[in-house]
């Protein structure tokens, strides 16, 4: 099985002419199958920039990325796109509809299965959700849960369409303690069970626990990885 995640040489930079501003240099990661993988660092050091190429969700500008099998570097828009179907993103703000129930907000997840109906989407939300432990609570609103099962909402939509991949963006930065723990533990559980590798972005050093290896950031480089 090829890595999920192999990237070299990459660079990046925002801005362009006498603004340029290089953010990501000579950047390589690999992630395995399976693997749950932590990134952390300084404000500033490029992380976000990182994942968000990692997912498809912006271009890339030097250098090689392959994500599930799929070279990013000169790929189209439309292309892209298609890869971003098979990764479940998790951010800090959980970016859930707050017009929408939990069970809706996960079964939207389902909404590229074109043939699924409705119902079935319905269903397979109320089931995610209650793996996350949040049976009883599928019909309220966003507003009427806490931050910790928003958050819980956000792994049951990431995981509902059994993504490749799942990159996750500070989870846990607006949990309290426990519930930031309880989150990662959780996220990380769960897409051990299913053998989905994880790559998370975190300033949480209660966290790191949870990684089977840490990579550290500085200046846009990656200056460190080591099994945790
Ligand atoms: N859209 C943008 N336009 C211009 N510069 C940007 C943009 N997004 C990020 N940057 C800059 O790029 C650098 C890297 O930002 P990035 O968000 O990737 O770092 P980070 O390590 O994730 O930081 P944090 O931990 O604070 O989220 C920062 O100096 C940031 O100011």
């Amino acid at each position: 099985m090829t890595d999920p995640i192999r990237i070299s040489g990459l660079g990046y930079a925002y801005g362009e002419g006498e603004l340029r501003r290089p953010v990501l240099r000579d950047v390589a990661l690999h992630v395995r199958a399976g693997e749950v993988v932590l990134l952390t660092g300084p404000s500033g050091s490029g992380k976000t920039t990182l994942l968000t190429l990692i997912g498809a969700l912006r271009a890339m500008q030097e250098g090689s990325c392959r994500v599930l099998g799929r070279e990013l570097m000169g790929a189209s828009e439309r292309e892209r796109v298609r890869l971003r179907r098979s990764i479940g993103f998790i951010f800090q703000n959980h970016n859930l509809l707050g017009f929408l129930t939990a069970r809706q907000n996960v079964a939207m997840a389902l909404e590229i299965e074109a043939a699924m109906p409705e119902r079935e989407r319905l269903r397979r939300a109320g089931e995610m959700l209650a793996a996350v432990g949040l049976e009883g609570h599928e019909d309220k609103p966003p507003a009427r849960l806490s931050g910790g099962q928003r958050q819980r909402v956000a792994i049951a939509r990431a995981l509902v369409a059994c993504p490749g991949l799942v990159l996750a963006d500070e989870p846990t930065a607006a949990l309290d303690k426990v519930s930031g723990a309880e989150v990662a533990h959780l996220l990380r559980d769960m897409a051990k069970s299913r053998g989905t590798p994880i790559l998370m972005v975190t300033h949480d050093p209660r966290i790191l626990d949870i990684a089977d290896r840490v990579v550290a950031m500085e200046d846009g480089r990656i200056v460190e990885e080591a099994g945790a």
